[in-house]
């Protein structure tokens, strides 16, 4: 179904294009289709990978301020009732990305045409959801050069309404690793499980082993999280396997807890390597410092929301989601925040239909926010 916003369409537009990270080939193109549409007095573009730069000059700046957009998609076979579903099988828009990209075309198109005193920098990142495009992006040279003094980025909030904003001080997303095991055994015929060593069975035995260790290794007021999302094993019913992989994540509000998760998952391996007789391989793939909000640049939005009341604001509590944007608030201060996009289908999931309206109340709340930043 057509509609008469424009950002709604190139919402649905990116949606049906959902590609892995560093591989957003079609999604950079797109975007830069766009940008370059744009009347280029004001703007520079650099790409970085698969990723995105732009510079909106400013009027007489002091400062410049950054926005971040991730890019990449998910693989889940999308089961929503979209006409403009994915056309891309087995990949989704299912962390909303689709809907923070469009959010900043929008603001990079208000501020060409608004222009405030200050330089903005629009950051269109890929790799969010791995292996990670934030911490290289931000090494990089076209980064350095144009490296802002704030900066800002929203997640889409399936559990709160429209026209909310959730936002808190300090840390809101945890710290991640992932994790990614290997177990090899010996294979054999069903019938003679003692000539064998089964990998099914070893595997069973680690997934509950390992969900033991938050619940008696980690401080229960200090949360963590080990969810395994995936096992691979075996070729068919009457063989026994010879090898799985389990690959999850670990997730920890605290850095001491990452490191003591990780030692009892090891320990516990070890274990299951001894008592199953096999060989197991640890891998943790890569790691995102979690999401701290600078408290000062915080509370002065929270602040400013309140008395605009551009929105509703919320302070909410942390979650243990993750995300690679903590790289950039570990060295530039700003805060991201949840933006309400209530639907009953949670973030990672098939189904998930964000509500369009929050595209509108995200322009809305960020084009005001950042001029009044920007002393216009
Ligand atoms: C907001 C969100 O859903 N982010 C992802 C980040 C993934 C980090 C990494 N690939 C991992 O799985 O540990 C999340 O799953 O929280």
């Amino acid at each position: 179904m057509a509609t008469a916003n424009p950002y709604v369409e190139i919402r649905r537009k990116l949606h049906q294009i959902p590609e892995p990270g560093f591989q957003e080939f079609k999604t950079q193109r797109f975007l830069l289709d766009y940008i370059e549409a744009l009347p280029p007095e004001r703007i520079e573009v650099r790409t970085w990978r698969t990723g995105i730069l732009v510079r909106v000059k400013g009027k007489n700046p002091s400062k410049r301020i950054g926005y971040r957009a991730d890019m990449d998609g998910l693989p889940i076979a999308e089961e929503t009732t979209y006409e403009f579903r994915s056309q891309h099988p087995g990949y989704m828009h299912a962390c909303g990305h689709d809907v923070h990209m469009t959010i900043g075309l929008g603001v990079l198109t208000h501020f060409v045409h608004n222009p405030i005193n200050d330089d903005l920098i629009l950051i269109f990142q890929p790799a969010e959801e791995g292996p990670g495009g934030a911490l290289p992006m931000m090494e990089s040279e076209e980064f350095q050069d144009w490296k802002p003094d704030s900066i800002y980025a929203l997640h889409i909030a399936p559990e709160y309404p429209v026209g909310t904003i959730a936002v808190r001080p300090g840390i809101l997303f945890a710290n991640t690793s992932e994790l990614f095991i290997e177990l090899t055994g010996t294979g054999g015929h069903a019938a003679f499980p003692h000539k064998a060593n089964d990998m099914v069975v070893a595997a069973s035995h680690l997934v509950t082993q390992l969900q033991s260790i938050i619940s008696r290794n980690v401080d229960p007021l200090d949360s963590a999280v080990i969810t395994i999302g995936r096992i691979e094993s075996g070729t068919r019913q009457n063989i026994i396997a010879e090898k799985a992989r389990l690959e999850g994540t670990i997730r920890t509000l605290s850095v001491e807890s990452m490191e003591q998760v990780k030692s009892r998952i090891e320990a516990v391996v070890s274990g299951i390597e001894a008592g199953f007789g096999c060989k197991a391989e640890i891998d943790y793939g890569s790691n995102y410092r979690q999401v701290y909000n600078d408290e000062q640049e915080t509370r002065e939005f929270m602040d400013w929301l309140q008395s605009t009341g551009t929105a509703t604001l919320v302070e909410c509590r942390e979650a243990m989601t993750g995300e690679d944007f903590g790289y950039f608030l570990a060295g530039i201060p700003g805060f991201m925040f949840w933006l309400g996009a209530e639907t009953p289908y949670g973030l990672h999931h098939s189904r998930m239909e964000p509500d369009e309206r929050a595209i509108d109340v995200a322009l809305e709340v960020l084009t005001k926010y950042i001029a009044w930043k920007s002393g216009r």
